[in-house]
């Protein structure tokens, strides 16, 4: 689901907020590397999503123990356990999500979180079920606390209570439910209370991707859209992907039409990477995003520590935006680091940015 449509600020305020705060320079739009999904993904993420595990590329472990999990629920003809998958966004948990239902051959209801305001809206979609029926319900952190609570009731009894009345004289009325599976998934696992964690019967992890995993969705990708892609293409563009599919299917079409008009459709090495340039992806997959926020750690901070929301100020973004976007990846490149004190930027990160950091730079820090 689009995280940022939510939690960012539009980009005329944000860039309004940015000159206002004197950092016109990083009032920025960053489609291109967000790991959300824009109107034209969404259109193309369905042609190009894997249908069966079978072609899910990449997260061995989590497709063995779903397959597991599955073939049983198979052979006793019962519905499997509830299945939660926690990881970045564009990683392939709405896909895994249809998989499930495909291999089940088993209808699928989708919805999200912040759809489920009110107990009402919940016991609307969990009364209608049917037998067997997977019900899908992203950034499943973000429901409200009463469908919340209405859903621990349906995931352990298969029953929802419906409250006539209010006050003193309100009743619940059990209402049974057909036996059904919930996959939920949440970029932020943290964030779920115990009670509804503890109801799921599987917990999948979703990492990111490799670079070898990446060139290979690049390749089924270019088949799919008729595209010619060297492997060595491949290769530059899964090395600028963050680790993320939906990244890579979004640069493989901005390289694509950079091919077609000056390099007559070719993607080799070079073209790929004068694309990315053109793009401002640089040789990591660091956008302007990250840069920003490493350049404001460096050159405000001194490279920290500072707070999240003083960085995410500094750089003109939503706190969470920074926090659920770009820092993943930045950690993940061993570029900053989260501390008890603050943000960190580390020697890699002066490194990258082609800056040499201060002597005392790294005494006060403690990484965690
Ligand atoms: N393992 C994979 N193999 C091939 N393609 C993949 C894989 N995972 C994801 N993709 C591609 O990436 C796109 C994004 O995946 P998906 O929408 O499932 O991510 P998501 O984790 O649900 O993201 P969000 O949390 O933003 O909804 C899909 O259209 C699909 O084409």
């Amino acid at each position: 689901m689009p995280y940022s449509r939510r939690t960012r600020a539009p980009a005329t305020a944000r860039a309004e907020r940015a000159e206002r705060e004197g950092n016109a320079e990083v009032s920025l739009e960053r489609d291109l590397v967000s790991p959300d999904a824009d109107g034209d993904d969404l259109q193309i993420e369905a042609a190009l999503r894997p249908k069966r595990l079978a072609e899910f590329i990449g997260q061995g472990r989590v497709r063995e123990q779903l397959s597991l999990v599955l073939e049983s629920a198979l052979r006793r003809n019962r519905p499997p356990d509830h299945v939660l998958m926690s990881g970045s966004p564009g990683l392939g948990k709405t896909t895994l999500a249809m998989i499930i239902a495909a291999e089940l051959s088993a209808p699928l209801r989708i919805t999200s979180g912040p759809a489920l305001e009110r107990a009402g809206d919940l016991a609307a979609i969990l009364s209608t079920l049917a037998e067997g029926e997977v019900l899908f319900i992203d950034e499943i952190h973000r429901m409200a606390r009463p469908a919340e609570e209405m859903l621990y009731l349906a995931m352990e009894d298969f029953r929802v209570d419906i409250v006539v009345g209010k006050g003193p004289g309100a009743t619940a009325i059990p209402l049974d439910i057909a036996p059904f599976t919930l996959v939920g998934a949440t970029t932020r696992a943290g964030l779920l209370p115990a009670p509804l964690r503890d109801r799921f019967g599987f917990t999948a992890h979703m990492d990111f991707y490799e670079v070898d995993e990446l060139e290979q969705v690049l390749h089924r990708s270019s088949r799919l859209l008729g595209v010619s892609l060297p492997p060595e293409g491949a290769h530059e563009i899964a090395r600028r992907s963050r680790g993320t599919p939906r990244i890579a299917n979004r640069l493989l079409r901005r390289v694509r039409d950079f091919a077609d008009v000056r390099a007559e459709g070719v993607i080799d090495r070079d073209v790929a990477s004068a694309a990315l340039d053109l793009y401002e992806v640089d040789a990591e997959g660091l956008d302007r995003l990250d840069r920003a926020v490493l350049g404001v750690l460096l050159r405000k901070f001194g490279g920290g520590p500072v707070g999240l929301s003083t960085l995410a100020v500094a750089v003109g973004e939503e706190p969470e935006t920074v926090e659920v976007v770009a820092e993943p990846f930045l950690v993940r490149q061993g570029l900053l680091a989260r501390t008890p004190r603050g943000r960190v930027a580390t020697a890699a990160a002066w490194h990258h940015l082609g800056m040499t950091p201060p002597p005392d730079a790294f005494g006060a820090a403690h990484f965690d």
